[in-house]
């Protein structure tokens, strides 16, 4: 049986109600800076890979597993050239304060210092946080579907989407489950998630991908299989089932070898 926290959805009220926190903290507030740089375009980056295309995530802590590997600011571009030289196809650059030690700061540090698409990985709510997204050197976006089911955002989800393609960001919509996946290819949104962690007991299952994608015909939307990939065999398992790409983030971060860890999830297909 379920238990009453994952049926009420506890875990992602809270991940929203930091959000909202850090907006009024001002976390997103880019006054003193404003990067602009022709759009690279995630799709694309994924549609002309060879080999696995990997977007391989900047994360120093996360509710699930508290502190992957300390941070220092030297360090964060290093992490993330690595990454891009090591195969990487994108980067995802946690910009969520709360619980992911994330800030809208790295996402510029790491514009300025690589030229390939980077994701603004956060709990997005509201417009203000896509204007830093922008203003910062994001590419792409995402929106968590059932933040906008449970009506917990400023605004819906087709709104901040809208709102996000006007500015030139291409948008990731991240789902878990089945009706949730249904919806959003039925409204053909190009770059689908399936995220394989569920948000609100953080539990992992990679066999999630296989299920969503085993009952529904994905047409013409990218598909990126997310969370809970830490091997090759991993990957394959992933392709076979129909994902196009893979978010990596956890088995990376914790490495001591940073570029030998994409290389080998890079080239495992
Ligand atoms: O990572 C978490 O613990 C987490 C908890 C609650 C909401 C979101 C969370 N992570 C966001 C992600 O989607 C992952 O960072 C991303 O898919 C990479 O996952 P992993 O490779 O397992 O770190």
């Amino acid at each position: 049986m379920m238990s009453k926290f994952v049926r009420t959805g506890l875990g992602i009220k809270r991940l929203v109600d930091n959000s909202f926190k850090a907006i009024d903290e001002g976390a997103y507030d880019t006054t003193a800076y404003s990067l602009t740089h022709d759009a690279i375009s995630l799709r694309k980056a994924i549609t002309l890979c060879l080999h696995a295309p990997l977007i391989s995530e900047v994360k120093f802590s996360s509710p699930s597993q508290g502190r992957i590997r300390s941070k220092t600011t030297s360090s964060l571009v290093e992490i993330a050239t690595t990454m891009i030289k090591s195969g990487a196809i994108g980067l995802s650059v946690l910009t969520q304060p709360y619980l992911f030690e994330g800030s809208i700061e790295y996402l510029t540090a790491i514009r300025k210092a690589v030229s390939a698409p980077l994701l603004m990985k956060d709990i997005i709510v509201s417009t203000i946080q896509i204007d830093a997204g922008k203003k910062a050197g994001a590419d792409c976006i995402l929106l968590i579907k059932t933040i906008f089911d449970q009506d917990l955002a400023e605004e819906s989800m087709e709104k901040l989407a809208e709102y996000a393609t006007n500015k030139g960001l291409q948008v990731l919509v991240e789902v878990h489950t089945e009706q949730e996946f249904g919806e959003v290819l039925n409204a053909k949104y190009p770059l689908i998630g399936i995220n394989n962690r569920n948000l609100d007991n953080l539990q992992v299952d990679i066999a999630t991908t296989e299920r969503l994608l085993k009952n529904h015909d994905k047409g013409k939307s990218l598909i990126i299989s997310e969370s809970g990939i830490a091997k090759p065999a991993d990957i394959q398992y992933l392709r076979k089932a129909g994902a196009d790409a893979f978010l990596v983030g956890t088995s990376i971060m914790e490495t001591g070898d940073i570029g030998a860890k994409v290389a080998e999830l890079y080239n495992a297909l």
